[in-house]
């Protein structure tokens, strides 16, 4: 298979082969995505360039500013070709705009034009469209604008992750196909905070069926993989990344 030729063996080729995995090194949080993914058990490259991405088995989109990395995409020509690789069926992990890049849909956060409960697409954000998900940006009230939380993901043995949330997106409605992974408890269900904004409330719009709407964290559709959070922020637990890790090993 093509896509294995190039990956790194650790010693004398007879265990383990480490997947070369790209981080997309436009903006946001590279450094530690680089990181986490050589403790999870990857040979790192950063990405900037198409022939960047041509080498790598699976790529990591960072947290950061998704108008600006749409921006930056297309800059670097970029866009592209991420779109088609991830077409094509590429791994990828992205954890906060990361993931709302991967999406199908962006709405705009509830400060925008149209209030808690609007449908408007997000400004200046254009998505990937690898996950068959309606994404919120910046959808945690300003209470709650940054937060921790220990969070069981479905897939990740041993115990709960601990999720750092910065202005993070919430995923609203989820395919058929999407397996979610993790929810935090709803937000806004007591009183607003005194002047503090209106909490997030899901989209009306066609939303999934289930209970869990407008608490979903971590998604997964096939080879693709997003939380609202950062997983690589926490020292010492590289679960998420090994987990990524094994997704790009299986394909
Ligand atoms: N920590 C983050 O990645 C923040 C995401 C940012 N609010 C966005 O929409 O893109």
């Amino acid at each position: 298979m093509h896509r294995r030729v190039g990956w790194i063996r650790d010693n004398g080729g007879v265990t383990t082969t480490r997947p070369v995995i790209g981080v997309l090194a436009l903006q946001g949080g590279v450094a530690e995505h680089l990181a986490a993914l050589e403790r999870g058990g990857a040979v790192p490259r950063p990405v900037r360039r198409p022939e960047e991405l041509a080498g790598v088995h699976g790529l990591v989109l960072p947290g950061g500013e998704s108008t600006t990395m749409t921006r930056l995409l297309d800059g670097f020509e970029l866009f592209e070709p991420v779109r088609r690789r991830l077409a094509a069926g590429m791994p990828a992990y992205g954890s906060c705009a990361g993931m709302v890049l991967l999406g199908s849909r962006v709405l705009d956060d509830h400060r925008g034009r149209g209030g808690a409960d609007s449908a408007t697409p997000a400004v200046g954000v254009r998505p990937l469209a690898a996950l068959d998900v309606v994404v919120r940006r910046n959808a945690f009230g300003r209470q709650a604008d940054s937060f921790e939380a220990d969070l069981d993901v479905e897939g990740i043995d041993g115990g709960p992750v601990h999720a750092v949330f910065i202005r993070a997106p919430l995923v609203e409605k989820v395919g058929s196909d999407v397996q979610v992974l993790a929810t935090v408890e709803p937000v806004g269900q007591g009183p607003a905070e005194p002047g503090g904004r209106e909490p997030h409330r899901p989209d009306p719009d066609g939303a999934p069926a289930e209970a869990s709407v407008g608490t979903i964290v971590a998604v997964r559709q096939g080879p693709v993989l997003a939380t609202a959070f950062h997983p690589e922020l926490v020292g010492g637990d590289e679960r998420v990344h090994r987990q990524f890790v094994q997704m790009v090993r299986a394909c």
